[in-house]
């Protein structure tokens, strides 16, 4: 019998958290959850340690805290609140596996301390690596930890290395979809709405990194990801369009060959692989049809008119404290986005002044990244405000 593994989950109310839990669910005899967090949704969160029954859960709005204190008295299940509870959480004996789940720069402080703490991690939180990908990569050779990719594009590269030689990969090509508004002009841009943008033509995700795939920032994300999962140099990776979400990413060999993986668009596929690494388990989940999808298609990114993709490498060449300015930037844009409060081609203007206010630091530390990271949020919700008024008068 296959001892089964300890998880904690951060994030488990959210898209990634709670396929996560359908995977656990399938495979009773696999897993044991030690850990589920949240941001604010106490409701769902007590309702998964009601049936999962966790040694700990975590609610980070502390506004929250009675109300989940209350619901699981009587319980087992010891309940903290708080940012710093869930660097303290991932730390417990016994936890084997750390899935990061949650979204944004909240999730670099926790993996950093899982992995400190000597705990796999299962990533889908790409913004750790985007924030801090240097500190974090040294800190896993470090500790000797496995670092797994959650993300699809990344795990399927992953997929593809199994067998390979890492020095013998050339290149790799992240695929995107194109998001909602590909092939759109910048003028049709300059009008749209947040329920456009959450239209994702094949991915139902949670809203930030939905907003992302519309503007092609999530692939810029990726770029920067997968540069430091992979060990490779920016001019190693490509991005191409490919509107039907099917072939997930590819691989190039020194000798031209390519190697790709494929699947529908189900991140419980990426999931699965993760928390089941290296076995392949069988499962339920529906199957491609080559005769539903007759055809693949290939194109170029447009990166004049979906600036974010370009302001992203250009933040990698820079390398230092400039991602993580992309990263703050962009999040408080797509918060603010989501809002009505900025508009789509706004978005990237204000990223980018962003990243020239903000002082670059070649070798930051983590409390360098964290200050970082304050003060271009500082500086773009400034901008946010100054560009305001002019959107409204644009609409
Ligand atoms: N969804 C997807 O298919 C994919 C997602 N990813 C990446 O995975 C990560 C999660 O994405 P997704 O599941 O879509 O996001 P969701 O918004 O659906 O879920 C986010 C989860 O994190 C919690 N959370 C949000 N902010 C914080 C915070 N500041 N502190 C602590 N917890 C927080 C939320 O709690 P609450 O519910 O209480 O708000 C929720 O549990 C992101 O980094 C994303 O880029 C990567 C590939 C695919
Ligand atoms: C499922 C997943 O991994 C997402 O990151 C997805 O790739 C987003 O789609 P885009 O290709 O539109 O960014
Ligand atoms: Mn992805």
């Amino acid at each position: 019998m296959v001892k089964k593994k300890q998880l904690a989950i951060l994030g488990a109310t959210g898209s990634i958290g709670t396929q996560a839990l359908e995977v656990v669910r399938a495979n009773p005899d696999r897993f044991v959850i030690q850990v589920l967090t949240a941001a604010a949704n106490a409701e769902l969160l007590i309702q998964q340690a009601l049936e999962f029954r966790p040694r700990a859960v975590v609610i980070a709005d502390e506004r929250k805290y009675a109300e989940v204190k209350k619901a699981l008295a009587g319980t087992s299940t010891a309940v903290l609140a708080g940012n710093a509870a869930l660097e303290e959480v991932v730390q417990g004996d016994g936890i084997d596996l750390v899935l990061t789940a949650l979204v944004g720069s909240a999730g670099l402080r926790p993996t950093v301390a899982a992995i400190r703490a000597g705990k796999d991690i299962a990533l889908a939180n790409k913004e750790t690596l985007v924030v801090a990908g240097q500190l974090v990569m040294a800190l896993v050779e470090k500790h000797g930890v496995n670092l797994l990719p959650v993300d699809s594009e990344h795990s399927a590269i992953f997929q593809c290395l199994v067998g390979e030689d890492s020095n013998s990969v050339e290149k790799i090509y992240l695929t995107a979809s194109g998001g909602p508004f590909r092939g759109k002009s910048r003028e049709y841009l300059a009008t749209v709405s947040h329920e456009q943008a959450l239209r994702h033509p094949n991915w139902v995700m949670g809203a930030k990194i939905t907003i992302d795939s519309a503007t092609l920032m999530n692939k810029g994300l990726e770029v920067i990801e997968a540069k430091w999962l992979f060990g490779l140099d920016i001019r190693q990776i490509d991005v191409v369009v490919h509107p039907q979400s099917i072939v997930h990413s590819l691989v190039q060999f020194a000798d031209g060959s390519i190697k790709a993986q494929l699947g529908l668009p189900d991140m419980r596929l990426p999931i699965q692989y993760a928390l089941m690494y290296p076995e392949r388990v069988k499962n339920s989940f529906k199957r491609f049809s080559f005769i539903a999808y007759p055809e693949f298609t290939f194109e170029q990114p447009d990166r004049q008119t979906f600036r974010n993709l370009a302001l992203a490498y250009h933040a990698m060449e820079r390398g230092g404290n400039v991602p993580c300015i992309l990263n703050a930037a962009n999040e408080v844009v797509v918060a603010e986005f989501l809002k009505g409060k900025v508009g789509f081609l706004q978005m990237s203007d204000i990223i980018e002044e962003t990243m020239q206010a903000v002082d670059h630091l070649p070798l930051p530390s983590l409390d360098d990244y964290m200050a970082t990271d304050s003060k271009s949020r500082e500086i773009a919700t400034a901008l946010v405000t100054k560009s305001k008024n002019l959107y409204h008068i644009v609409k």
